[in-house]
């Protein structure tokens, strides 16, 4: 078997917020011994102090990377979400240090849709309220305010991958289907799209938002998006804490407007299960609340775990960066019986020649090379098949702009 540079066993692995063990199998299996797993997220000064000797992070949605986190994490090779949003993670302090980000792009995607769904159902009937009294011991057996699904039109903000998927399961119970999107996006079965926020949420029985944190969705439903709803219309929020103003919601809900809602993200969650969870959403009985569960399904949890850790694991022995979030793309073929170098360096000019200048210099032969860029960053990844000396690599390093040189399959460094 072609051998990694580091030995594999000395390349630390940090597994946070109680990622699966389908994760930690897959690792194993794949001869990665060193791994710390944490139930929990870490504050900022824990993770400063934590990650100083770690080679890969593994978080969920809670834990924050931030520039002074990746200032700290002097060995950081790459970083996996394991989850949908990426978000928590400062994607250009980590693209300025040559540290490739991958997530989980669709693994939950259907937990969240069944969940969105069946809270639209509950909602419509007004479930949570009779709920509540029931177990307080009151009968509200009444049809007041309690509707079918069946042809009533759900508008759907955002028409990704969970958009989408939601907008299938909700036709296939009957519901007129619009949704709203800042790009035109292929309609699945006889969903339309409308042309502006205003209308569909206009036009719409139950509202609900599928649009990741970015600056155009902060804050994007308030006080002026809410007045627009119908007064017997539902509000679905399973994506972002930061697109809806919650304090208006509250507000508007207080007014009686609205049939209910169902939120499941914050502008501000808990860190852990200990602390208290604060909203001014709390008591109101044709309210749904959730603990940022959308995604937190079993079947899930291990398929993230299972796709994150692969691509932590090829990154680490091959160095493909194939759907990484924020890194130029490289898909490489294995090569037995070759050296790899992986230079990852600013995407100026003159970088490329100065680097084949240096193996030329050196009688080093390149059986291949890929290379990819994006605006900050270029990814070069050569196959060379002669053994080189700790010079060579000396010299690629003081390449100018050099962000990183790795060295795979040789018995040299793992980070050079
Ligand atoms: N509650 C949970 O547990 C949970 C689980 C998974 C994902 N999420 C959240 O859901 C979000 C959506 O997930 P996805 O996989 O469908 O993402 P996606 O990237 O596939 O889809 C997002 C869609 O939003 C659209 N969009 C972006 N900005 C917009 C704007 N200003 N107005 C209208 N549309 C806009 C995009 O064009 C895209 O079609 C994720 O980013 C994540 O934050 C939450
Ligand atoms: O982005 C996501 O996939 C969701 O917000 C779920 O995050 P979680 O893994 O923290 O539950």
């Amino acid at each position: 078997m072609a051998k990694t540079s580091l030995d594999k066993s000395k390349i630390k692995i940090l597994l946070l917020e109680g990622i699966h063990q389908s994760a930690v199998d897959n690792l194993l299996n794949a001869g990665y011994t060193n791994i710390e797993t944490l139930s929990t997220s870490l504050s900022e000064d824990e993770l400063v102090e934590k990650i100083r000797d770690v080679h890969f992070i593994g978080l969920r949605s809670r834990t924050q990377l931030t520039e002074r986190v990746f200032a700290a994490a002097e060995r950081l090779t790459a970083v996996g979400c394991f989850c949908i949003g990426t978000n928590q993670v400062d994607l250009n302090a980590a693209l300025e240090r040559g540290i490739p980000v991958f997530n989980a792009p669709y693994s939950n995607t259907r937990s969240v849709a069944e969940l969105v769904l069946a809270e639209a159902i509950m909602l419509l009937r007004g479930i949570p309220e009779k709920s509540t009294r029931a177990h307080q011991g009151g009968w509200l057996k009444s049809a007041k305010n309690a509707h079918e699904a069946r042809g009533k039109t759900l508008g759907i903000i955002g028409y990704g991958s969970i958009g989408a998927q939601l907008s299938v399961l909700a036709e296939s119970l009957g519901f007129d289907v619009l949704y709203y999107d800042v790009i035109t996006k292929l309609a699945m079965g006889n969903a339309r799209q409308v042309g502006s926020l205003e209308e569909l949420l206009a036009r719409a029985d139950v509202v609900s938002l599928h649009v990741p944190d970015v600056p155009s969705t902060r804050w994007m439903i308030g006080r002026d998006q809410l007045a627009l709803m119908k007064q017997t219309a539902i509000f679905i929020n399973a994506s972002r804490g930061t697109v809806v103003d919650i304090e208006a919601l509250a507000e508007v809900l207080e007014s009686g407007k609205l049939l209910g809602a169902a939120i499941d993200v914050f502008p501000v969650e808990p860190k852990g299960t200990n602390e208290e969870f604060v909203s001014p959403l709390r008591g109101k009985d044709n309210v749904i609340l959730t603990p940022h569960i959308g995604g937190s399904t079993l079947e899930a949890q291990e398929n993230i775990g299972i796709e994150v850790s692969e691509k932590l694991i090829t990154y680490s022995d091959n160095g493909t960066t194939i759907t990484s979030v924020n890194f130029p793309e490289v898909a490489l073929p294995a090569h037995p019986d070759k050296h790899r170098l992986l230079h990852i360096h600013e995407n100026v000019p003159g970088v490329m020649s100065e680097i084949n200048k240096v193996l030329g210099d050196e009688g080093i032969n390149i059986s291949a090379q890929y290379l990819q860029t994006n605006s900050g960053v270029g990814y070069v990844v050569i196959d060379v098949d002669k053994a080189y000396g700790p010079k060579a690599l000396e010299a690629l390093k003081r390449v100018n702009h050099t962000l990183r040189l790795r060295v795979l399959y040789s018995e040299s460094n793992f980070e050079a």
